[in-house]
């Protein structure tokens, strides 16, 4: 049996393991271990109950402060590295604990598998940090599992050896298929539905989140029978301006995070998402949902290529722009909704477990050989 170390830090990590986990455990030939750095707290207590998992390992969190975390959770990691005889190490996305994961298990020389590899802005202020902590992380992985051949492009011109690199799709759709099946999720609104919007990026926060909520109030105001749905990230430097702008208005609806489960139904049910959050912008096109991205890049041009999305930027009278454009051309807005999903098709789990079994196992029998 392969030991396999799983490390998640944040509310979208877990998700996007969480299939992982599962696949793993029934691969017959691993033995995942999942271990929590604490990074979330409460948002992640959510996400790891509704997908049935009890870390094996949790970290204590030191610190509000990145840096505070992260100097505290280098040296807990480096203890949990050196306990056991890690097969892998496997970390998601583009997190301080993604690169944390990464770093420990480099300096104890055990492979690194990096899931969701190959997220490119060129940017490395947009988003920040993640652009350099994804980059860092790709020059020190063993296995680069890329959702998409975009991404995968990306590794290759970055040198990255080919024979490192897959790509599986996202496994944040395997996550949201195994949602929908097991709990039935269907939409259950009557009429247009909600006007969802979620933002939390640290390069939004101060004026460009002001703006974002002016556009938001302006729509509201203008649409009174339109009612807005807004699960308000935990962090004060969010929640505060959110709740001073938005916070009088009768049909803004402004809730603490949901479950993943309630964030699904909400996805299904609403009639345009207004999000500067990578992961609703692969799921909202499951559901045919249009996105407006709330940023002036996106590491996930696919969703706009595809026609599924649009950049909508930070500026109050372009967002508002773009959603009155959706409210009166229902052909655009069709055109939106029908254009699929590009992210995936559920199988992303499958297929990274299946390339680690066939490298790990081969690692096994020369083992055995020697
Ligand atoms: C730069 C960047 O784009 N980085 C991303 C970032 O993640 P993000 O921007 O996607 O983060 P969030 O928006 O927090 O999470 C989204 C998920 O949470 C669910 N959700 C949301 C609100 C709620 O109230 N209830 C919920 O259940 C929602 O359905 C979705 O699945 O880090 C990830 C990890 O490394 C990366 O993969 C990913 O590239």
């Amino acid at each position: 049996m392969q030991d396999i170390l799983i490390i998640s830090g944040t509310r979208p990590e877990i998700i996007k393991l969480a299939p992982l986990y599962h696949c793993l455990r029934n691969s017959g030939w691993a033995r995942p271990h999942w271990l929590h750095t604490g990074q979330h707290g409460e948002m992640a207590r959510q996400m790891l109950g509704c997908f049935d998992i009890h870390p094996d390992i949790s970290l204590e969190r030191s610190g509000d402060g990145l840096c505070e975390f992260s100097t505290s959770c280098r040296g807990l990691l480096d203890r949990v590295m050196a306990d056991t005889a890690w097969s892998l190490v496997m970390v998601q996305g583009d997190t301080e604990s993604t690169f944390l994961g990464a770093l420990s298990g480099f300096h104890h020389h055990i492979p690194v598998a990096h899931i969701e590899a190959g997220l490119r802005t060129y940017d490395l202020e947009r988003p920040f940090p993640e652009e350099g902590l994804r980059q860092m992380i790709s020059r020190i992985a063993s296995f680069h599992f890329a959702p998409t051949e975009r991404a995968a492009q990306a590794l290759r011109e970055e040198a990255i050896p080919r024979d490192r690199i897959s790509v599986t799709g996202n496994t944040v759709i395997d996550a949201q298929q195994w949602a929908v099946q097991r709990y039935g999720i269907k939409r259950d609104i009557r009429g247009r539905g909600y006007l969802l919007v979620t933002a939390h990026r640290r390069e939004n926060w101060g004026s460009d989140l002001r703006e974002i909520c002016y556009a938001i109030a302006d729509v509201a105001n203008h649409h009174p029978e339109l009612q807005v749905l807004f699960p308000v990230h935990l962090n004060p430097t969010v929640s505060k301006p959110v709740h001073a702008i938005l916070g009088g208005l009768t049909n803004v609806c402004l809730c603490p995070p949901l479950d993943y489960l309630q964030m699904q139904q909400a996805l299904i049910d609403a009639w345009l998402v207004l999000t500067d959050s990578g992961g609703l912008q692969e799921e909202a096109p499951t559901f045919g949902v249009p996105l407006l991205v709330l940023r002036t890049e996106t590491e996930r041009p696919e969703a706009i290529e595809a026609g599924c999305a649009r950049l909508a930027g930070t500026r109050r009278t372009t967002i508002v722009n773009q959603v009155e454009a959706l409210w009166s051309d229902s052909y655009a807005y069709s055109a939106m909704a029908h254009a699929g999903n590009p992210f995936g098709d559920g199988t992303a789990s499958v297929r990274v477990v299946d390339r680690l079994r066939d490298a790990l196992a081969g690692n096994e029998r020369k083992r055995e050989a020697i």
